[in-house]
């Protein structure tokens, strides 16, 4: 099978290496697109691979059909509809280690630039001008840095403001005390840093809690004078409170890489002079971008061989010795998920997924996922993956609980999928036998020794006799054989079931004879 992969942005040359270099990856590399372009260039294509140029909007999604994975060359993923590619069960991953030193070189440049001139400085001297009195500068050493963000960048920026002899102080919502003290840094809320700060640099993503973080009200709580820099994303500060500040001297300079709206021309911020400014290039090294561009080919070809990473964005994302782990129960899990959704008509409404034994030791996010995927599946088809089952579960109003729990009715683990409706619960539990595989040992309350799997026929019956061969019986008339049978009841001569293994489809008016027959309460074809 060959993969075809789109960039649509311009990647490192040196970093797409591991895509041209596999056998089954096709490549095409066009930048500078219009969006209707790319729009057709993408019904045929497996991956596209962005940097933040290309805006992945909800009807790029939508026309590309045959898109499995988005891959972003850098860490922001704000110029992809992450809600529409979860929709449409594509996966989304970034790059996020692979610029975190340029972007942090980047911030420390800005800071210095800041302090001491030089970007002004160096223009004047090119016009001509030799100024000395007009550049004078402040010291970073001693001074207060405030970190809003205490990320992957935001962490080597500290570390690198403390070998310039700063102070660091910063705030972020997973920054503990101890963290900090380790860091040989302060924490404290976003008013402790904004009042005593010196310098202000933020390094979070634009989420709606970030989004205009730094504003009217921020800046009043700062130190006149304070200096301030954006490497991170623009919208995190108010571009027109940054402006009055300036201009009423509140603030002494700004450094600003990013903005709320890129790319940026004649904007008004540009005609202050304490205002220095980059067009985005925090990530912009040929470290950075090799770096990256490797990251997200690897990852892309990973995934579309099947694989996992730990770079999904629209995934959570488990350690590959936890997956390696689980790995045997995937397709265990999801029968189970798609047998319950043969078991019952009804809308569900809850589903439950209980582990026991050496399973709930461990992280089963991913098995959860492929139990919904599983129950989802025998109505909504291919269009369900492990990217978007929750989000569809969630959509079609089922909600989804896990649950460890000490209960292994003696094997060593034992995997119980159970759903919820307005009427009813029904459950089926499965678990790996040595040398046998996987084996659905319970139905309801039955106990069962079943391989979940080929064309099956549960029913449900009076335990009384002739009923076992009169089903068999009927079967036999219709040239039905049948492979395994298993037969529970709850007590004698109550209500019984029997699990047929069938060696072909049952046909629908086969089915139907079974349900006419006066044993039988209820038959249901199964196919797993
Ligand atoms: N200019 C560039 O070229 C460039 C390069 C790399 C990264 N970036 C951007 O820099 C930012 C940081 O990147 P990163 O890799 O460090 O990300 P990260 O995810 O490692 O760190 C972001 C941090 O922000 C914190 N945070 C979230 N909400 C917050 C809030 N309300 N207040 C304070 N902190 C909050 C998070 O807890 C997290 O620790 C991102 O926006 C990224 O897109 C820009
Ligand atoms: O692609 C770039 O150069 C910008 C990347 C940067 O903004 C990021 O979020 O990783």
């Amino acid at each position: 099978m060959t993969y075809r992969v789109f960039i649509s942005d311009p990647l490192s040359e040196d970093g797409i290496y591991p895509l041209q270099e596999a056998d089954d990856m096709e490549v095409v590399q066009e930048t500078d697109l219009t969006n209707e372009q790319l729009h057709e260039r993408l019904t045929d294509y497996d991956a596209l691979l962005v940097r933040s140029q290309t805006k992945v909007t909800r009807e790029l999604i939508e026309n590309a059909h045959r898109l499995k994975v988005i891959g972003r060359a850098g860490v922001g993923v704000d110029n992809i509809d992450l809600e529409a590619a979860t929709e449409y069960g594509i996966m989304v991953v970034n790059a996020p280690d692979g610029n975190t030193n340029s972007a942090a070189e980047h911030t420390m440049a800005m800071l210095a630039s800041l302090a001491r001139n030089i970007p002004q400085a160096d223009a004047a001297l090119k016009q001509n001008r030799w100024d000395r009195k007009a550049y004078v500068g402040v010291e970073m050493k001693g001074k207060t840095l405030g970190i809003v963000g205490l990320g992957r960048v935001g962490a080597e920026v500290a570390a690198r403001a403390q070998g310039q002899r700063m102070n660091v102080i910063a705030y972020d919502p997973f920054l503990t005390a101890e963290q900090a003290d380790n860091l040989g840094i302060r924490s404290g809320s976003v008013a402790d840093v904004l009042q005593a700060a010196d310098f202000i640099t933020a390094h979070t993503p634009l989420l709606n809690e970030t989004k205009h973080i730094i504003n009217k009200e921020a800046f009043e709580q700062m130190k006149d004078g304070v200096r301030i820099v954006n490497c991170a994303r623009g919208g995190i500060i108010d571009e027109d409170a940054l402006y009055e500040a300036i201009i009423n001297q509140k603030v002494a300079g700004a450094g600003l890489d990013v903005f709320e709206e890129e790319p940026v021309y004649d904007h008004k911020l540009l005609e202050l002079p304490e205002v220095i400014a980059t067009p985005h290039l925090g990530a912009s090294t040929v470290e950075a971008q090799r770096n990256v561009a490797i990251d997200v080919s690897n990852d892309v070809v990973t995934i579309l061989r099947g694989g996992v990473t730990q770079n999904a964005v629209n995934m959570p994302s488990v350690p590959q010795d936890i997956m390696n782990q689980i790995a045997p129960y995937f397709d265990l899990a999801a029968k189970l998920g798609t047998f319950l959704a043969y078991l019952e008509q009804d809308a569900v409404e809850e589903i439950h997924v209980y582990y026991a034994g050496e399973l709930a030791e461990m992280d089963v996010t991913p098995l959860t996922r492929n139990t919904v995927k599983g129950l989802l599946k025998r109505h909504l088809g291919n269009r369900v993956n492990d990217v978007n089952a929750a989000f569809l579960a969630e959509k079609k109003g089922i909600t989804i609980h896990e649950q460890k729990t000490s209960a292994t009715n003696g094997f060593t683990d034992l995997l119980t999928a159970e759903i919820k409706t307005k009427s009813s619960i029904r459950q089926v539990a499965g678990t790996l036998l040595r040398g046998l595989g996987a084996r659905i040992v319970k139905i309801d309350h039955y106990s069962m020794d079943l391989s979940p799997q080929g064309h099956m026929v549960f029913i449900r019956h009076n335990d009384q006799p002739g009923a076992i061969g009169r089903v068999g019986g009927l079967l036999a008339d219709n040239q039905v054989n049948i492979a395994t049978m298993q037969v529970g009841r709850t007590e004698i001569g109550g209500e019984a079931i029997m699990m047929l293994v069938i060696d072909k489809p049952l046909k629908q008016h086969e089915l139907n004879q079974l349900k006419e027959l006066t044993e039988v309460h209820d038959a249901t074809a199964v196919e797993l």
